[in-house]
């Protein structure tokens, strides 16, 4: 297995360039199950999410062309297939976001139960309930969700829980259901504004997204459409958070500040300097030591869950004490066991984490747990005295385009170790003895 190598080297400083959201790329990419038809994207991330997902649309009959640059052709007109078996949707979450598709498509549709980032139980009774609201038979047999229906009608769906992916699967089977469709208490994520958008540039009649109350008129068909993914304000907040930890200048572009209003405000509170310019956000702290801030997750637009693994190292190598609170999933603070491997003084109390802020850390042989658990250790690799090994790195692949490039050309030291030269190489193994 690839590991990474991060070694303390200094404040960062320099420009990187954000790739598109992979949250949206992935429910923009299965909406061309919508379409008898064409669905051209571009800005689409170069990452393992993506390529899984092909490989699942491939399987249902979507024909894909991809060039170097990353657009991406999607022709569903042939989709052939409407069971997506365990071994095509056991790695990822987004998985899930074909069930609603392909039963408004063709009227049946198997799935496997999703796996994805272990961070909680992560149910899906909210994409069955809003389903069955429109008309579908659902049942669960043998790990696979089953769900039929002739046409799916228009319905009023309540969603007791604020659920991006459940917003997203919903949205799209009632973009093809007779009638129309009123979801209340919908996600208002930036990634569910943009599936929105794509939806309607296909003819969709989708209103109100970025607000909790979205309302969806069917319509018969959709046509060809051509798309532009979001930037990534995930991937944004860590690289800006690696400046902050490193006591450095990072400029991030090709980015969008107005999805991040809750992470640049705790960034701003934390001692950093934040200048926005058009599509570029520069982060500076003028080397000083972050402050200490607390966090609270919670749906957009209050702080997100996806950066609060990097806002615990950034609290571990800060100026004073905090406490970090995870309201979104019961079990996302799988980091803190391997930041306390790196000497971080942090106290776990239910979903609560109380941190302490030292100066350094210290290089450990440390395991990715999951995507966001893995970018929380290269950031703290980043200011630690020792190298710091990350195992299982195949976690932040699925969600970072070319991590180790991109740091390394804001001045980090980290180093990518393919399995094979790593077991044949015993001064790279004696780092972890
Ligand atoms: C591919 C994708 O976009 N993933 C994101 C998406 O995940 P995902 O869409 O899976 O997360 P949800 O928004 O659905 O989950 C929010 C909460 O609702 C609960 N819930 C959800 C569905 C359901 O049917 N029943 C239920 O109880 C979940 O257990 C969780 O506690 O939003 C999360 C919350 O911002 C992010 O961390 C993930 O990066
Ligand atoms: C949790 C995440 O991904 P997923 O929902 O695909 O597991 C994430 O992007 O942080």
């Amino acid at each position: 297995m690839d590991k990474l190598i991060v070694t303390g080297a200094g404040p960062l400083d320099g420009d990187v360039i954000i790739s598109g959201a992979k949250n949206a790329a992935l429910p923009i990419l299965i909406s061309s199950l919508l379409v008898d038809g064409k669905l051209t994207l571009s800005n689409v991330p170069h990452l393992q999410d993506i390529t899984t997902t092909m490989s699942l649309l491939g399987y249902l009959g979507v024909e894909m062309e991809i060039d170097e640059r990353m657009n991406i052709c999607a022709d569903a007109s042939h989709v052939n297939q409407s069971r997506a078996p365990y071994d095509l949707v056991r790695t990822m979450r987004a998985s899930i976001l074909v069930l609603g598709p392909l039963v408004a498509r063709m009227g049946h549709a198997e799935v496997s139960l999703p796996g994805g980032c272990a961070i909680g139980s992560r149910p899906v009774n909210l994409h069955i309930k809003g389903l069955e609201a429109m008309g579908a038979k659902v049942v669960i047999e043998d790990g696979y969700i089953k769900a039929t229906c002739d046409r799916l009608r228009g319905a009023r769906i309540f969603m007791d829980m604020v659920s991006v992916t459940g917003t997203e699967n919903l949205m799209m089977a009632a973009a093809l259901a007779k009638g129309t469709t009123v979801i209340e208490n919908a996600a208002r994520e930036p990634e569910i504004v943009d599936l929105a958008n794509c939806l309607n540039a296909m003819g969709a009649k989708v209103s109100g997204a970025g607000t909790s109350e979205l309302v969806i008129e069917g319509v018969d068909s959709l046509h060809d459409a051509s798309h532009t993914v979001i930037s990534d304000r995930i991937e944004t907040g860590t690289y800006l958070v690696a400046g902050a930890v490193t006591r450095g200048r990072v400029r991030a572009r090709a980015t969008e500040a107005t999805y991040m209003d809750a992470v640049l405000d705790k960034l701003s509170e934390a001692g950093a300097d934040i200048t926005i310019d058009g599509t570029s956000i520069e982060l500076n702290m003028h080397g000083r030591q972050p402050k200490a801030v607390d966090i609270y997750t919670a749906p957009h637009p209050a702080f997100p869950t996806d950066m609060q693994a990097q806002f615990v190292t950034m609290n571990a190598l800060a100026n004073g004490n905090s406490k970090v609170v995870e309201n979104i999933f019961e079990n996302r603070f799988m980091h803190v066991q391997e930041l306390q491997r790196m000497g971080a003084y942090i106290d776990l109390e239910g979903n609560t984490a109380f941190i302490k802020g030292r100066n350094k850390l210290r290089g450990a042989p440390v395991m990715a747990t999951d995507l966001r658990a893995s970018a929380s250790l290269v950031l703290a690799g980043l200011m630690s005295d020792k190298p710091t090994v990350i195992d299982r790195i195949y976690h932040i692949d699925r969600g970072y385009e070319s991590i180790e490039e991109k740091l390394s050309r804001l001045g980090a030291n980290i180093r990518r170790i393919p399995g094979h030269v790593w077991d044949k190489d015993p001064s790279l193994q004696a780092l972890v003895q």
